[in-house]
């Protein structure tokens, strides 16, 4: 589905990815892990041709990025960026409807097939009650919630997700990425999101990629990135990491720097 080739780019003199390499099946989930700073969302942007990259090459579907038409690629990929929504001055219902606009033709515009697209999407993403409310009223989490149904709207075959669980309580976490495993898996949606939490990561990523300093440190299946040796040389952090006992995934446990609580006495 995706392809990248010997990724470079550069700020000014400071170079943010190191030849990058990266495929993606069909129907498959990546997660990307890294530090702050490590080149997460400067890769997505790349990948998507937000960002032109210096050196190297994107192939979506087989063929260059660059040679789509932007609304014939959106109408291939979705895009959530981080604080993708902000503030705009529109209803729920038509910021969703604008995952449509790949698909506007000059004298259809809100089709019966668009309006049913919208209605499933606020439907699943649980915001049809918020329909005639302005993005600008909701909370982190709802206006959250709302990006994903705009990007699904947009009926796209890879869906691009930085930090899709910013803002979430861990019921919407939870709640928000079963929904996208399961879409992904009836509808053999490809999935590449950027993900600061590592046991989520493990648990709904077929694979992982884990940048430092912008180069690929390793990338695996979560049983072969989630491992102590990767962690410490990567974040510095020397994790306890355990199985998880229904999924079998690697889970980390932190442990605080500090002598740990004994009987209620935090030392
Ligand atoms: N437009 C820009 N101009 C200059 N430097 C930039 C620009 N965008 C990103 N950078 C720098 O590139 C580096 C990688 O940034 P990027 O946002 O890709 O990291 P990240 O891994 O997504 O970080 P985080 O986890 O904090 O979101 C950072 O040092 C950042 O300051």
């Amino acid at each position: 589905m995706l392809k990248a080739q010997g990724l470079v780019k550069s700020y000014g003199s400071r170079c943010v990815l190191h030849e990058v390499d990266l495929e993606v099946e069909r129907g498959e989930c990546v997660g990307i892990v890294g530090p702050n700073g490590s080149g997460k969302s400067t890769l997505m942007k790349v990948l998507i041709g937000e960002e032109l990259a210096d050196r190297g090459q994107v192939w979506l579907d087989g063929r260059e990025l660059s040679l789509y038409h932007p609304k014939e690629r959106a109408k291939k990929v979705a895009v959530l960026a981080q604080e993708s929504l902000g503030s705009v001055p529109f209803t729920v219902e038509e910021v969703v409807y604008m995952g449509r606009y790949p698909y506007q033709k000059k004298w259809s515009w809100k089709g019966k097939k668009d309006r049913q697209i919208v209605e499933q999407m606020m439907k699943l993403m649980g915001i049809e009650a918020y329909r005639d409310r302005s993005v600008e009223s909701l909370s982190g989490g709802e206006r959250q919630r709302v990006a994903i149904a705009k990007a699904l709207a947009q009926e796209p075959e890879l869906l691009i997700l930085d930090e899709p669980t910013t803002y979430l309580d861990i019921h919407y976490q939870l709640a928000i990425l079963d929904l996208l495993h399961e879409y992904r898996q009836k509808h053999q949606l490809t999935m590449i999101m950027v993900l600061h939490d590592l046991n989520l990561a493990a648990q709904y990523c077929d694979r992982i990629v884990m940048l430092k300093e912008g180069k690929v440190h390793v990338i695996g299946r979560p049983e072969q990135v989630i491992q102590t040796r990767f962690i410490d040389e990567v974040f510095e952090v020397k994790p306890i990491i355990l199985s998880h006992p229904k999924w079998h995934v690697p889970q980390l446990l932190l442990s605080a720097k500090r002598e740990s609580c004994v009987s209620g006495e935090c030392s």
